[in-house]
């Protein structure tokens, strides 16, 4: 059974908790004692008797060997062994290993297993972690697994510590000096970034930093495994977690990843929970498994907002194009539901309106008509919000509204006339490049702003506009800049790569991020400023930046950048959708995300030295990025070969 509910969220986003078993040769009474008489929802348990080495079977005759498997296939139906059995990998492997019949033994039962776990169409397997210093043996004997599996699953097992806070854990000082995430992304990067390839994060008593921790949203981290040892006891002798630990779980069920509760019961329970209403036994581990349940039910239901772009996270979408292409009905019926951008107090209706007061005093009212236009006017809700900034303010208006979608142009007309807006209202069908105006602009208002802020051509379209802008005029948005910070973005980057071309690896993409660490704060990317009536202005564009991870950090893996913009629309008033000064409750733009080729590691102390340029051709505009330090990478879409917005 899933974990219940999170607060009012639907069925769909279950979650599911595992139980860490032994060996057991009667997998039908495992099942029965773990699932349906404790609850949990699956076992982890080991596929092969832990007492088997190929090398003890020598000479025996191949031809009458059986191997020791947890019983027959028959056992149970495939759809059994699929929804509630993981695999666990014989934890006693040691491919590393100095002793050459251990490594044997271990790569032929490592082999063996997985054959049968696949034979058994299990879901996942969990691999033991890697011994000693070095894992490459491991990874080559994985990554040669890797490329004859389709749907099996592997979980890498990784101890959640950072070298400087490992301090009593002996069972990691023993595996590994390092961090335990270096552990993982060594193993990783030897299997060549493989997407069946995941991570299983052994939960310990004691957790790194923050900082660590947070690079573990970025990856995919499939399993959370809790021993009972890191539950605390509260006060009525049950086991709890610490808050810092409740913090990590509910992030961990954020992010679909599964927990397993590992390890013999340590809480004695008062009498009376040994047995259930019905007097049977309860399961040993029912308590844990019952403090995991309650710690998801009483998450935060998801925003209404959330909810509807569940659908969207971590999903890799092309921008759109609205200058080269046309736009669709459905399109423009997303960007009129948000309601933020066009009405509320921060945005677009309280720009013109303070841009108004500015621009005819209070005395002159009745007697000024300022003249707006919107350029760019799509199906008219920047038209209706400076009407209604008109009329909160008293000014007097004449507005035309240049469209060059013909699609978007019919719907303007009808709304006019639904609106009797005939006298206020010219529209004019035609690209604001080219438009020969018969009168100037007080107020050119526009919205041609993409996730990076310039990537819908915003500033080519605005520069042709501002031959009808009055020399005083006022431009909204009168400036916007883009911002980009580096990320770990496994999802993302297998995405990317499962493409298998590079044209893929030098686009940038508008997706909902999510699985994603962010590890250091966005800078600015590229400012422009409207009007812009210098004749020494383009816009082309390199600016260089240096990112420093936080010295707590430990190393992190680059798999590209997460972009956003911000944007001034008039004076105090702005919009945006960069983290630390985003507009609330908008929802118009998703971030963007340039991959990188190559994912980079990076340490502390050693900035990330990135270059990014914009270029502008006779017919198209493209971004070139690049990395030169800690490591260099090779120029991304060099004469935008792979990527360009068409003008
Ligand atoms: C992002 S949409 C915004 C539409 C509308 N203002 C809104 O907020 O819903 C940009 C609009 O500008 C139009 N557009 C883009 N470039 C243009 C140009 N050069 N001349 C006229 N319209 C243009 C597109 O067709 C599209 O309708």
């Amino acid at each position: 059974m899933p974990l219940g509910e999170r607060g009012g969220w639907e069925r769909s986003e279950s979650r599911y908790c595992g139980v860490e078993t032994d060996f057991s040769d009667d997998v039908p009474s495992l099942l029965s004692f773990n699932i349906s008489t404790g609850g949990f929802d699956y076992v982890l348990a080991p596929l092969m008797n832990p007492s088997y080495r190929p090398s003890l079977m020598e000479g025996k005759g191949s031809e009458t060997q059986v191997l020791p498997v947890s019983g027959s296939d028959l056992v149970l139906a495939p759809s059994q062994w699929s929804s509630h059995v993981v695999g666990k990998v014989s934890s006693w492997i040691d491919l590393d290993s100095e002793d050459e019949v251990l490594r044997m033994d271990s790569e032929t039962t490592l082999k063996q297993e997985i054959a049968w776990a696949t034979h058994l169409s299990l879901q996942a397997c969990l691999l033991p972690t890697p011994k000693g210093t070095s894992c490459a043996n491991y990874a080559r004997c994985v990554n040669q697994i890797l490329q004859g599996l389709t749907t099996l699953q592997l979980w890498l097992r990784v101890p959640l510590v950072k070298s400087d806070d490992a301090t009593s854990e002996g069972l990691v000082r023993r595996l590994i000096n390092t961090d335990s995430w270096e552990l993982w992304n060594s193993f990783r990067l030897l299997c060549e970034h493989d997407s069946k390839l995941s991570v299983a994060l052994d939960v310990m008593s004691t957790l790194p930093s923050e900082t660590s921790l947070g690079r573990w949203m970025g990856e995919s981290v499939r399993a959370a495994i809790i021993s009972t040892d890191s539950f605390l006891t509260n006060a009525r002798g049950y086991p709890c977690l610490s808050k810092r630990h409740q913090k990590l779980i509910a992030g961990f069920f954020d992010h679909a990843t599964q927990v397993v509760v590992s390890g013999k019961p340590v809480h004695n329970l008062p009498k009376a929970s040994d047995s259930n209403t019905e007097g049977t036994q309860r399961h040993p581990l029912r308590s844990y498994l019952d403090y995991v349940a309650y710690l998801f039910q009483k998450m935060e239901p998801l925003p209404e907002q959330e909810r509807i772009e569940l659908g969207y996270r971590d999903f890799l979408q092309a921008p759109l194009q609205p200058l080269m292409d046309n736009l669709e009905a459905q399109t423009y019926e997303t960007f009129e539901r948000d309601s933020t951008k066009y009405i509320q107090v921060c945005c677009y209706q309280r720009a013109v309106a303070k841009a108004l007061v500015d621009r005819v005093p209070d005395e002159k009212a009745s007697e000024l008509t300022t003249v707006l236009m919107v350029v760019g006017a799509g199906r008219g809700p920047l038209v209706r919000a400076s009407l209604q900034a008109a009329e909160e303010t008293n000014r007097k208006l004449k507005v035309y509204a240049v469209e060059k979608n013909p699609n978007a142009v019919v719907t303007l007309h009808n709304l006019v006339k639904l609106e009797g807006w005939e006298g206020i209202v010219t529209i004019i069908s035609c690209d604001m490049r080219f438009w020969n105006a018969s009168e100037k602009a007080d107020i050119l208002v526009s919205e041609l702003l993409g996730s990076f802020g310039d990537n819908e051509l915003s500033p080519e379209c605005l520069d042709g506009a501002q031959r009808f802008l009055k020399p005083d005029g006022i431009s909204i948005p009168s400036s916007y800049t883009s911002f980009i910070q580096p990320v770990t973005a496994t999802k993302l980057y297998n995405d990317v790569k499962a493409h298998k071309d590079l044209a893929h690896f030098e686009t940038p993409y508008v997706v909902k991020l999510h699985s994603v660490a962010r590890l250091a704060p966005s800078q600015s990317v590229f400012t422009f400023t409207h009007p812009n009536f210098s004749t020494k202005a383009n816009n082309q564009r390199y600016k260089k930046l240096q990112f420093n991870l936080p010295s707590d950090a430990g190393s992190s893996l680059v798999h590209g950048f997460a972009g956003y913009f911000d944007s001034v629309l008039y004076k105090d008033v702005h919009l945006g959708i960069e983290p630390t000064t985003a507009t609330p409750n908008m929802f118009s733009w998703f971030p963007i995300f340039f991959p990188l080729r190559k994912p980079v590691e990076v340490h502390p102390g050693s900035p990330l030295e990135v270059h990014f340029w914009r270029c502008c051709g006779s017919s198209k505009v493209w971004y070139e990025w690049s990395v030169s330090s800690p490591t260099p990478t090779p120029m991304h879409n060099t004469n935008g070969r792979s990527y360009w917005v068409g003008l």
